[in-house]
């Protein structure tokens, strides 16, 4: 491994243009105590709605919309975000923040309520992308919903893979980096899906379900 490597990754997370309504929703999140996906975390969002051409995406972790932004820009203009989160407060910001950026109502569908609540209810197999921003117990109690409102060919993506660069050290041994350690060998591990562990942001992890 180089010893510019540490280099390297700041210059990623640094690299991405983020828009003037995203800088604010950012800004938000930051003042009411949340952390936001990095701009490169957001930069890969985006390019994966892109390539997957996405309608429908569910995001669980609205916050004050940092994701769902980078998300909607990457989608097609009749594609839809369905985001959860458990604070109503976040999402009024969300929602100024989706307003601000000039995406109409209908491409947003604002659900509060606990993800373990909201998400059994959630049409199976419709979804071309599951974005889980959230711990990584929560995401993992949340995967089988997540794996099954996914279609075949949709990505599943965690944004806390490498929760805080404990999970790459074996002598980090609690129960938050433990869960986020288990996950990813989880995923990687199952049959019909296709795991790449990407060390942007708080590393993101995208699973493809083939079938
Ligand atoms: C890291 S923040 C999300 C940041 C947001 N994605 C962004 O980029 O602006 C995580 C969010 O998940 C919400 N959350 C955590 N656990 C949850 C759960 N089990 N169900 C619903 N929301 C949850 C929190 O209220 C918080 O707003």
């Amino acid at each position: 491994m180089s010893a510019d490597k540490t280099l390297t990754w700041s210059y990623t997370e640094e690299f991405p243009f983020e828009d003037e309504a995203t800088s604010q929703a950012r800004l938000r999140g930051i003042e009411l105590g949340i952390s936001p996906v990095s701009p490169a975390t957001g930069a890969a969002l985006r390019a994966l709605a892109a390539a997957a051409g996405a309608k429908s995406v569910a995001e669980i972790g609205t916050g004050t919309g940092v994701s769902g932004l980078w998300l909607m820009a990457g989608m097609g203009a009749d594609g839809v975000l369905t985001t959860i989160d458990v604070e109503a407060e976040f999402q009024r910001e969300a929602r100024r923040a989706f307003d601000a950026a000039g995406y109409s109502g209908h491409r947003t569908r604002i659900i509060q309520g606990r993800a373990s609540d909201v998400m059994p209810r959630m049409a199976a197999g419709s979804y071309d992308m599951v974005v889980l921003d959230v711990d990584p117990q929560d995401a993992a109690d949340l995967l089988p919903d997540a794996l099954r409102m996914l279609r075949a060919g949709g990505s599943l993506i965690i944004t806390h893979a490498l929760w805080r660069d404990h999970v790459a050290d074996p002598a980090r041994r609690d129960a938050v980096t433990v869960a986020a350690r288990e996950l990813g060998k989880t995923l990687r591990d199952a049959d019909g899906l296709l795991t790449s562990l990407l060390p942007v942001g708080d590393g993101l992890l995208v699973a493809v379900r083939r079938s």
